[in-house]
C-alpha cells in the first residue's frame, strides 16, 4: 500500500500516506489546511485515514512464514506482528488526530472492516479503545441532536410529521439486525454502501445532512468520494432495502412460526429459540421470586413470558402490537391464565394508560422488534421510571450493533450513559452466544446477527441507589 500511494500526489493521496506513516507533523499541516481530510476513503480499499493508520501495523503480505512465527515468539499471539506494530504509540497518536478533526469512527472499507475492527483483529487494544471511545461520544452527540431536532415548536403538527420522515445520513435504519436497530446500522449492509456518523469531536465543517428518505424504501445507499471529494461532496441516498424495517410496516406485515423461529414476511428472525437461555436469566433477574408485579413488552414466541410465569408473579401483564402474535396469544389461552393481563396495541399507546391509571411493576423487560435506539431510550427514559417500583428492575434485549464487535462495544456505553442520566444504574451479565453457524441456526434466515460477537451483555437495571 505504501508504494502505491507513493504514486500518487492529490491531497486525499498525502494525508492517507502521511497516516500510513504516522508521520504525525505532515498530516497536522494537512488536516489544518482541509479538516475534511481526515474523512477521504481511497478508492480502491475504501480505506479512510483511520484504517491505513491502523493497517500499517499489520504484518506485510510478502513476509514469509518463518519471519513471521518469529515476530511472534517475540509479540505474543494476537498482538500486532511487524516492525511497524511495535509503533502502536504511532497509531494511537495519529487516529487521535484525525478524530480532533472530524474522522468517521465506524467508515467501512471494501473488506467491510470499521477501522475498530482492523484494529481488534491486530491485537491494538490501545487504539481498539480510543475508537470505542470516540464512538461512544459521536453517538451520544447525534443522541442529543436527534433528541434536540425532534422538539421543534411542538405547536406544528405537519412540521413534527416532516421531522419524523427526515433522516439524519447515518441514522438509517437497517435490516442487518432488525429488532433492535443503532442509529449508525446502514440499510443493506453492504461493505462502502454506509454513510456513518461522524468522530467525536465537532469537525470545523459538520458534515451530516438532513434528507428526506425516498418513498416505498426500495434503492440503496451509495456513497462515492473521489481524490478530491470531501465528506460533504458524498452522494448518498439512503432508502430502505427492506420494507419492514420500520415499526408501522413491519405491524402490517406477516409472520411466520414455524417451529423454533418467528419470521418477518422478509425471512428476518424476529425471535429464535436459541434465545431462551437469554430470556431465562433475563426474567429471572426482574423476578427472582413468587408474588412480584412483572410486564413484558413484545410477546414474539412467548419464551420470555412463559418464564416469567414460572417464577409464579403476583400480576403479569403482557402488551403485543402485531395481529397474527395476539391472535396466536388468543390461540395459545394466555387471556385465561391467572394473573395475566394482555394489553393489545404498541407500548407506545398502551403505557400511558397504564401510568394513568397508577399501575406499579417490579420487574419490566423490553424486547420489541422494528424499533430504534431512540424508541428503546423513549422507553426507559419516560415509561420505566413512571412504572417501576422504587426498588424493581428493568430489563431488556440487548442486541444493540450486535452485528460486529465494536459497535457492540460502543452501544454497550452509550446505553449506559443514557440509563444513568435517566436515573437506572445497569449491571451487566455475560452469556456466551452459541456457535449459532456450526449449529445451521441461520439457515433460512436473510440477515444473520451475532456474527463475530461471542459475549451477550445482558442488562439488568435499578435505580441509582
Ligand atoms: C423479538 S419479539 C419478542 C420475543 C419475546 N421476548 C420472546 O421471548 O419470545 C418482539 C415482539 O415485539 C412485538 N412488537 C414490536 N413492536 C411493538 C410495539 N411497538 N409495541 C408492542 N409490541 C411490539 C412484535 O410483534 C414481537 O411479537
Amino acid at each position: 500500500m505504501l508504494l502505491r500511494l507513493l504514486a500518487m500526489n492529490t491531497s486525499s493521496d498525502e494525508v492517507l500516506l502521511a497516516a500510513t506513516n504516522h508521520d504525525i507533523e505532515v498530516l497536522r499541516t494537512l488536516l489544518k489546511k482541509d479538516p475534511t481530510l481526515a474523512k477521504v476513503q481511497d478508492a480502491d480499499t475504501g480505506f479512510s485515514p483511520l484504517h491505513a493508520a491502523i493497517a500499517s501495523c499489520e504484518a506485510d503480505e510478502e513476509e514469509g512464514e518463518d519471519e513471521r512465527a518469529e515476530e511472534k515468539a517475540v509479540n505474543g499471539e494476537g498482538d500486532a506482528v511487524n516492525n511497524d506494530a511495535l509503533d502502536e504509540d504511532g497509531a494511537l497518536a495519529t487516529v487521535k488526530l484525525l478524530f480532533e478533526n472530524g474522522a468517521i469512527w465506524n467508515e467501512l472499507d471494501t473488506a467491510d472492516e470499521t477501522p475498530g475492527c482492523l484494529a481488534l483483529r491486530l491485537g491494538l487494544n490501545k487504539v481498539y479503545e480510543t475508537i470505542v471511545d470516540a464512538g461512544v461520544r459521536a453517538e451520544l452527540l447525534f443522541g442529543r441532536l436527534d433528541q434536540y431536532d425532534l422538539l421543534g415548536d411542538g405547536d406544528d403538527e405537519a412540521e413534527e410529521e416532516e421531522q419524523d420522515d427526515d433522516a439524519i445520513v447515518g441514522f438509517e435504519p437497517s435490516p442487518v439486525e432488525p429488532r433492535q436497530k443503532a442509529p449508525w446500522q446502514q440499510p443493506n449492509g453492504t461493505a462502502n454502501g454506509v454513510e456513518a456518523v461522524e468522530g467525536f469531536e465537532p469537525a470545523p465543517n459538520p458534515s451530516y445532512k438532513i434528507e428526506d428518505e425516498a418513498e416505498g424504501g426500495t434503492a440503496q445507499t451509495s456513497t462515492t468520494t473521489t481524490a478530491e471529494s470531501t465528506a460533504e461532496e458524498k452522494v448518498t441516498e439512503p432508502v430502505l432495502s427492506n420494507p419492514n424495517v420500520n415499526n408501522a410496516d413491519y405491524l402490517k406485515s406477516e409472520l411466520t412460526y414455524s417451529g423454533d423461529r418467528l419470521l418477518d414476511s422478509d425471512k428476518n428472525a424476529v425471535m429464535m429459540d436459541w434465545e431462551t437461555e437469554i430470556m431465562k436469566i433475563s426474567a429471572d433477574q426482574l423476578a427472582p421470586k413468587p408474588g412480584l408485579r412483572t410486564m413484558n413488552v413484545g410477546h414474539g414466541m412467548g419464551i420470555v413470558d412463559r418464564m416469567f410465569l414460572e417464577n409464579q408473579p403476583a400480576m403479569h401483564h403482557i402488551c403485543e402490537a402485531h395481529p397474527a402474535v395476539i391472535q396466536r396469544l388468543k390461540e395459545t389461552g394466555w387471556y385465561d391464565k391467572p394473573n395475566v393481563t394482555v394489553h393489545e396495541g404498541r407500548w407506545q399507546d398502551v403505557l400511558p394508560k397504564l401510568v394513568e391509571q397508577g399501575v406499579v411493576l417490579d420487574g419490566i423487560y423490553y424486547d420489541t422488534y422494528a424499533e430504534d435506539y431512540k424508541d428503546l431510550k423513549e422507553f426507559f427514559t419516560e415509561y420505566v421510571i413512571a412504572l417501576l417500583e422504587p426498588d424493581g428492575k428493568f430489563g431488556f434485549y440487548n442486541g444493540l450493533g450486535a452485528d460486529r464487535q465494536v459497535c457492540y462495544d460502543v452501544y454497550t456505553k452509550v446505553v449506559e450513559v443514557d440509563l444513568f442520566d435517566a436515573g437506572l444504574d445497569v449491571e451487566w451479565t455475560d452469556i456466551a452466544v452459541p456457535d449459532l453457524k456450526s449449529r445451521n441456526e441461520w439457515d433460512g434466515v436473510r440477515y444473520p446477527y451475532w456474527g463475530s460477537i461471542k459475549t451477550y451483555r445482558l442488562p439488568t437495571c435499578k435505580f441509582v441507589g
